[in-house]
């Protein structure tokens, strides 16, 4: 048997850039639930999920973990008995970047 790595998004050949202001209102407005917070090169977009116990809270938390190591972008995450917090920021630009809008969806998408 042949075991095969997880695939990983290689950002060497893609430079992010930090959005401007108008484009992360349009961003927002597509995503729903999502809010800026922070600011300066801590601005970051963030959503808390709701779930009606630890175990699910968890078994979202673990999903969001494939999908961060898949993109190689990681959320910070806050995790509560029946919540968890989801906010991303790209440090690589200092800002908030389009990744973090593709890594939102695909966190939604698994409460879709
Ligand atoms: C080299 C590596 O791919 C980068 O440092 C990635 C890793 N994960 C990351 N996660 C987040 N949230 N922001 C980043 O800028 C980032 N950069």
């Amino acid at each position: 048997m042949t075991t095969k790595p997880l695939k990983q998004q290689d950002w060497s050949a893609q430079p992010r850039r930090a959005l401007s202001a108008p484009q992360l209102v349009s961003q927002l407005a597509q995503v729903e639930g999502w809010q800026l917070s922070g600011d300066g090169a801590d601005l970051a977009i963030q959503k808390t999920f709701s779930f009606v116990n630890y175990y699910e809270t968890m078994a979202f938390v673990n999903a969001v973990a494939l999908i961060a190591h898949q993109q190689d972008h990681h959320p910070d995450l806050k995790v509560q008995y029946n919540r968890c917090n989801v906010r991303f920021n790209t440090h690589d630009v200092g800002g908030v970047s389009a990744t973090d809008f593709d890594c939102a969806r695909r966190v939604d998408a698994l409460l879709a």
